[in-house]
């Protein structure tokens, strides 16, 4: 986020960072033609202690490869990225320890889960391989606690149950549970609930909510479903293209959108009042048009070609990063221009400000 302007939030421990960062891969077009594919496109983005963020936007708009940069699993073609205060690099060199600090949870808890083990052994050999606990019964007891605290109770009930004796909420809790027997400081959620049934989506977001107010973790959430977004989180960053074109608090987000984009998310989502997880993915219902090719390198905005605002501006120059004046949001949009809550912190205009190009600086 630009420095210009600090908001409040900014006083609480920043854990995840990235500044530009750039994902790119090669790849090959419908032509068989060699591309790069730029999954991640020049990313600013934080997660503070004690906040859930989430991700927003459609089927292939970078959210999964932004968060596989956090889990070690790509490393940044560009750009920075600083996990609890350290950079990337240096935090990744003891993969264990880097493990400690950040867990991840998957769309599919049983896909992670051995389903001839118990329960037992499942979130015990976490404990034991981490040496969170003692031996024997020390490890039972800890698990015993981890499921407790994840509400899987009485816990003796479960300890010594199998993956396919528990429902769909039952075995993302366990995931959770696993995820939690590190004392980790951040969970990174990928789609935690897609898979399951609506009447349960809550209660995994419940205890995603809970895990921050009492433990103060940090979660980022990948979601297609801006109503689980809305529900859970604290801020939203809203991806499209490989670059985040808003981002702010939830509420503020969702009541007043600057990008033509996120209105659209917005108004394909069930409305709230009658929401109860019901799953419906705003985004892919939003998403008739074609996807974004991002194997084209595009100066302005990629979301032009769909948007019923655009001007030549918005394709022919790069747009600037318009923030809110009290410093809490910021969006990528030419229309923030038209608001009297938004300025452009680089508007020559304004006192003290240069402006700069990227290749300048
Ligand atoms: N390992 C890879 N090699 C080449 N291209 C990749 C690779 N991983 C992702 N991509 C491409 O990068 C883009 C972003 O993919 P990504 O999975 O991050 O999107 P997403 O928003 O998470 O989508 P989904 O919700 O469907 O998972 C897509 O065009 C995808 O095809």
């Amino acid at each position: 986020m630009t420095d210009v302007i600090s908001s409040a939030r900014d006083t609480r421990e920043v854990v995840l960072q990235t500044k530009n960062l750039k994902v790119h891969f090669d790849g090959e077009n419908s032509e068989g033609k060699k591309v790069k594919i730029r999954a991640v496109d020049g990313v600013d983005f934080t997660l503070h202690k004690g906040e859930i963020v989430a991700l927003v936007g459609e089927s292939g708009c970078g959210k999964t490869t932004l968060a596989r940069v956090f889990s070690l699993i790509y490393k940044p073609t560009y750009g920075d990225v600083t996990v609890l205060g350290q950079p990337l690099k240096e935090a990744a060199r003891n993969e264990r320890k880097y493990y400690r600090k950040v867990q991840l949870i998957f769309q599919d808890p049983f896909a992670s889960m051995n389903s001839l083990k118990r329960i037992v052994h499942i979130v015990g050999r976490v404990v034991q391989i981490h040496k969170m606990a003692g031996r024997g019964a020390a490890v039972r007891k800890r698990v015993e606690e981890l499921l407790g605290h994840v509400n899987l109770v009485p816990a003796e009930k479960f300890i010594n149950q199998f993956p396919t004796d528990l429902s769909g909420g039952q075995k993302q809790r366990v995931a959770i549970a696993r995820a939690l027997a590190v004392e980790p400081s951040i969970i990174l959620a990928d789609e935690p609930t897609s898979m399951l049934d609506a009447s349960i989506r809550l209660e995994v977001l419940n205890l995603l909510s809970d895990l921050r107010d009492n433990d103060g973790l940090a979660v980022l959430i990948i979601t297609h479903d801006i109503a689980s977004a809305r529900y859970l989180s604290d801020r939203i960053n809203v991806m499209y293209g490989g670059r985040i074109i808003e981002e702010g608090p939830t509420e503020k987000i969702v009541s007043d959108p600057v990008h033509p984009y996120t209105e659209l998310l917005i108004g394909a989502a069930p409305d709230p009042a009658h929401y109860k997880g019901s799953g419906h993915s705003a985004v892919q219902a939003s998403s008739t048009n074609a996807p974004v090719d991002n194997s084209i390198k595009m100066v302005g905005c990629r979301f032009a070609n769909r948007c019923p605002h655009a001007i030549s501006r918005c394709v022919d120059a790069p747009i600037p990063e318009y923030v809110s004046k009290d410093g809490d949001r910021r969006a990528m949009c030419i229309l923030a221009e038209k608001r009297d809550d938004f300025i452009n912190p680089n508007d020559p205009a304004l006192p003290g400000a240069t402006s700069y190009t990227e290749e300048q600086l």
